[in-house]
């Protein structure tokens, strides 16, 4: 079985429908192994203002102090992580919600001091995720870390994909998102990026905000991980889309395979 770790984020998680999941649940029966892992964003930038705390962010990360690390365990590994949990279900998977901190799945350090309780992925334990992979059931990860020493740390969605996509040699990395993939200035989809575009474009501030952490990501990721994909969780059937190899969303592509592969193929 091939391993996809598919990234929802917190942008487009309620406006997904019921067929998205129907589709995650069915990639078993394809010769895939979903994992989930969630974000969820703007659900704690609206309990956190409703309990009045004002959400505070430095570097595109929430400064996380301890109040604000009590919201975001409740929100991301409780309401949102049930949700994701019990929609997936109503689709027929196995599915079962863990966060990074059970196994302990993510151990992490502190990321920086000004930041608060926000970790830095220092080490995936995938030992909890074969295991519920093997007994066919559909894991669906809260992005939470710990240190190991009693401290649990919040920890950007897309940072914990794609280390997680890492860990499992992961076939495919899809971070789905509410943008087609990257956007250029002009509002074009690209197709595809290499990590020297991807580069240039946040250096010219093409690509910004939330699309940073997404693009790092599929950087780490694609080491370890056949093919990155950011694809935007609304259109239809983004799954099978691409595994019929019709373009969508856009793929994260080293630089030598298209100097070398795609340049040697067109040549043919
Ligand atoms: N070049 C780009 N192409 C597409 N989206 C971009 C780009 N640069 C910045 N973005 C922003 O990134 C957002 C997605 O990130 P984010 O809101 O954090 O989503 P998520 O909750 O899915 O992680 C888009 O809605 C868009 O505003
Ligand atoms: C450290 C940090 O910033 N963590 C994120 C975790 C959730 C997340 O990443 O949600 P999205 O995928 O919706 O962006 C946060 O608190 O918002």
């Amino acid at each position: 079985m091939k391993k996809v770790v598919i990234k929802i984020g917190g942008s487009v998680m309620e406006d997904l429908d019921a067929s998205f999941f129907t589709e995650c649940a069915s990639l078993v029966n394809h010769g895939w192994w979903p994992i989930i892992v969630h974000g969820g964003g703007p659900s704690i930038n609206r309990i956190q203002e409703s309990l009045g705390q004002a959400p505070v962010f430095a570097k595109g990360l929430r400064v996380t102090d301890d109040a604000c690390l009590e919201t975001v365990e409740m929100v991301l590994g409780g309401s949102v992580n049930k949700t994701l949990v019990s929609r997936l279900q109503q689709a027929g998977a196995k599915a079962v919600g863990i966060s990074g901190v059970d196994g302990p799945l993510l151990e992490v350090s502190q990321k920086d001091p000004e930041l608060g309780w926000v970790g830095e992925v220092e080490d995936v334990h995938t030992q909890l995720l074969e295991t519920l992979l093997a007994g066919g059931w559909l894991p669906v990860v809260a992005s939470l870390g710990t240190d190991g020493c009693g401290h649990r740390f919040n920890v950007n969605a897309d940072t914990a994909a794609g280390a997680i996509a890492g860990a499992l040699h992961a076939e495919r990395l899809m971070l789905v998102t509410d943008v087609p993939g990257v956007l250029d200035r002009q509002g074009s989809l690209l197709s595809e990026v290499t990590p020297g575009r991807i580069a240039t474009m946040v250096k010219d501030k093409e690509i910004y905000g939330g699309m940073i952490p997404k693009v790092k990501a599929a950087l780490t990721g694609l080491d370890y991980v056949q093919e990155v994909v950011i694809t935007d969780g609304r259109q239809d059937y983004p799954f099978s889309r691409i595994e019929k190899g019709i373009p969508g969303g856009t793929r994260i592509v080293k630089e030598e395979k298209e100097d070398g592969l795609i340049s040697n193929l067109s040549k043919k």
